[in-house]
């Protein structure tokens, strides 16, 4: 039985969408991918007209997309934004001087402006010394660190007002639960933040980061990139096969499997430890008006499974409760 897209109901469903669970057509999907991206840019008011942007470019799926859709979007919706490409070279021979190569090529497709700023330059220092010093542990920090004052250095080279970067839905949930793990009060509540740096610590300015992708599922990201046929580099780095990340990535994956929202429910969690709502009281706790034990509803939990039970609507009561 030919199955139709359930957004348009004309076309032929070409996919169930990860983020809904909905069948979908191509060109819908192409259209919800980006109209998202927009309402993201939109409602977290992210840009200014006449701003300059750099887009921190490293040739991989999410950064690419990140380019051809802001690009897309900056002219779709009169943005007015003058944006630039500014890529970062870490010294990994056979990884990032190859995914480099697609941003050279993107930077002719898109005909922006590119900086590339490299750690040998900055630090005295490439990946591949660090590793061949510290070896294949705890070398993502260096990286990390150092990255993270790179893409600050070139964007002042570059006389930008913010970054934008490729972090999607999947990486904001890694970082979420990478905190939490660490037990790293202080940056667990902002570990989803859309925009950073804006005010900084003790009143210090520095540099925005705005991430459009923190509600696109990586999926999406790399089903939007293949089927419009995007060019990028998709090796992962040589120097992370023991990073946490990778352990969190897959604790997260397998959750995925029983809990398909997990990576969304991980996002609204971290917004609601940022930004308690005001107005959500804590149970008042009371006396089960069955059981007479301590509930913190007027019948308590095991009063209503035992109930459901004894109903034969066990199940509907687990559904509603999940
Ligand atoms: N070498 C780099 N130069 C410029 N920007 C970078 C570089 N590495 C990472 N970034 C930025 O940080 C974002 C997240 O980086 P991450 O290391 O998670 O890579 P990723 O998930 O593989 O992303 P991508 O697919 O774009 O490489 C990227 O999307 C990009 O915007």
């Amino acid at each position: 039985m030919v199955k139709y897209c359930q957004s348009c109901n004309v076309q032929k469903a070409f996919m169930v969408r990860p983020k809904t669970g909905n069948l979908i057509c191509q060109n819908c999907f192409f259209q919800a991918f980006e109209d998202e991206i927009h309402h993201t840019i939109i409602s977290n008011q992210m840009f200014k007209p006449g701003e300059k942007i750099a887009i921190a470019a490293s040739g991989g799926k999410d950064s690419t997309v990140l380019v051809h859709v802001i690009t897309l979007l900056n002219k779709k919706y009169n943005y007015g934004l003058n944006l630039y490409l500014l890529s970062i070279d870490e010294g990994i021979k056979g990884y990032r001087d190859d995914s480099l190569e697609t941003v050279k090529q993107n930077q002719i497709t898109y005909q922006l402006d590119l900086r590339i700023l490299s750690y040998k330059e900055l630090f005295n220092w490439s990946m591949d010394e660090v590793v061949a010093q510290i070896g294949l542990n705890n070398n993502c920090t260096y990286c990390g660190v150092f990255r993270r004052q790179a893409l600050d250095r070139g964007a002042i080279q570059l006389g930008v007002d913010k970054i934008i970067t490729g972090h999607n839905a999947d990486d904001m949930a890694e970082t979420f639960l990478m905190n939490l793990l660490r037990g790293d009060i202080f940056r667990l509540p902002k570990s989803t933040a859309i925009i950073t740096g804006d005010d900084g610590d003790n009143g210090i300015a520095t540099l925005p980061r705005c991430k459009p992708f923190k509600y696109t599922y990586e999926k999406e990201i790399v089903m939007y990139a293949h089927y419009k046929k995007l060019i990028y580099f998709s090796t992962e780095c040589t120097y992370s096969p023991n990073a946490f990340r990778g352990h969190v990535r897959e604790l997260i994956k397998n959750l995925e499997a029983i809990r398909p929202s997990a990576v969304i429910d991980l996002i609204h969690s971290c917004e609601q430890l940022d930004a308690p709502n005001q107005n959500q009281k804590m149970p008042q706790k009371q006396l089960c008006q069955k059981c007479n034990l301590l509930s913190s509803n007027k019948i308590c939990k095991a009063c209503t499974l035992l109930e459901s039970l004894n109903q034969g609507r066990a199940k509907q009561i687990l559904q509603i409760q999940d």
